[in-house]
């Protein structure tokens, strides 16, 4: 049984594993320190939860705005990297020893899990993470996760944590994930702007949904904005995970929304299988195949990417990596595990099968991408 309304996120036979994601301007005061009481009572909610048997998992944000407060960096979200990681590795010890003891106050054992996109786009370190999550659920325990913000380099990092939350959901099956932040919702436009109007349900996100987000945080001490949150519903709606973004602001927030009927709910379009999900969720890339118009056809028909469709091969990549797949616009259309490494992939590209044999000295796979290791955008 799927989520279908916003209860659901409570009940144990809807909602048997659900992800709290907690934004950094909700658990930082002003002076830089962990806002203890609010948290104390979102714990009593994930008691709550774990008592009614379902399993919970944390996504917490903090880090870096603890760790500014404590070494008396200023600079907002404009940062460099290194400053941003000192800034991490500081607040992170602080943070997980506030979620560990405030969790067992209310007799949880907590769990410090610090991810980084690579960990999650590798399919056997992915792979480590679910039987880890698997194994800590099992236990009664309640992950607490971050990202590295430390190892991170730019090019690897998420940068912020929705989509974390939204991948971390990916990797331990979760059935929805609560992005607690400090809007109830998800407006037509900016909250500040006049006339905006929360949307209560989407299914979908679309063109037209996401150019309602501004992209900046409204805090400042977050990353990522509505923007950032979108991406993640995208992320959760491609798995099949229900999503909802809810004002995280008064005490007891996950009940509070429920009685108040705020937020917006996102719901999937449609089921994927964890590897089916994984490739979906892939966000970087070792290269790209562009094809013909032909071969879109082709591949929205159902049918697997064959040499002969393909016009294009970039970057350097090996069989078994997931790929995007570009039409001749150079829209993304796909994306799905290559079977050939790039050399191979460029040396047939645009032959018939019955070509490739000579070219590649041996005798040739049925396709490029086969159909079942391939996701439709
Ligand atoms: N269309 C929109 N609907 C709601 N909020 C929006 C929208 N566009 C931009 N925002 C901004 O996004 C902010 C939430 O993102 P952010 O500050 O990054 O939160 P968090 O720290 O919880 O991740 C809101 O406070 C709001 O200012
Ligand atoms: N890993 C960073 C989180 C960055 C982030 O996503 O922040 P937020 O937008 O407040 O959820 C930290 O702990 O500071």
């Amino acid at each position: 049984m799927a989520i279908e309304t916003l209860p659901d996120f409570l009940s144990a036979e809807k909602c048997g594993r659900l992800v709290i994601k907690i934004g950094s301007a909700l658990l930082i005061d002003d002076g830089g320190d962990v806002r203890c009481e609010w948290l104390r009572s979102v714990i009593t909610e994930v008691k709550a939860a774990r008592d009614r048997g379902q399993d919970v998992v944390i996504v917490s944000s903090g880090s870096i705005a603890l760790g500014a407060a404590r070494l008396g960096v200023s600079g907002g979200g404009r940062r460099t990297l290194s400053e941003a990681q000192a800034c991490a590795a500081v607040g992170q010890i602080a943070l997980a020893g506030a979620w560990a003891e405030l969790l067992w106050e209310q007799g949880l054992v907590a769990a410090q899990m610090l991810l980084t996109l690579d960990d999650l786009e590798e399919r056997s370190r992915y792979l480590n993470i679910s039987a880890t999550f698997s194994r800590l659920l099992g236990e009664g325990v309640v992950p607490v996760v971050n990202e590295n913000d430390t190892i991170a380099t730019d090019e690897i990092r998420f940068g912020d944590n929705d989509r974390l939350a939204a991948r971390t959901a990916q990797a331990c099956t979760a059935d929805g994930v609560i992005l607690l932040t400090d809007v109830d919702g998800l407006y037509d436009r900016h909250p500040a702007q006049p006339g905006a109007q929360r949307l209560p349900e989407v299914r979908g996100v679309t063109e037209e949904i996401h150019r309602m987000a501004g992209g900046e945080s409204g805090s400042g001490v977050g990353t990522g904005g509505m923007t950032a949150k979108l991406l993640a519903a995208e992320l959760a709606e491609r798995a099949g995970i229900a999503l909802s973004i809810m004002d995280g602001t008064p005490m007891n927030p996950i009940g509070r929304t429920m009685e108040t009927g705020g937020g917006t709910l996102f719901l999937p379009k449609r089921d994927d299988s964890g590897r089916r999900a994984w490739i979906g969720g892939r966000l970087r890339f070792a290269g790209a195949l562009t094809v013909d118009e032909g071969c879109v056809r082709a591949l929205e028909a159902g049918k697997s990417l064959l040499a002969a469709g393909i016009t294009g091969v970039t970057g350097r990549f090996e069989r078994g990596d997931v790929l995007p797949i570009h039409a001749p616009d150079g829209r993304m259309v796909a994306k799905g595990i290559v079977e050939y490494g790039h050399e191979e992939a460029a040396a047939i590209l645009g032959k018939s099968i019955e070509d490739q044999q000579a070219i590649l000295g041996h005798a040739p796979r049925s396709c490029v991408v086969h159909r079942d290791h391939l996701v439709l955008l």
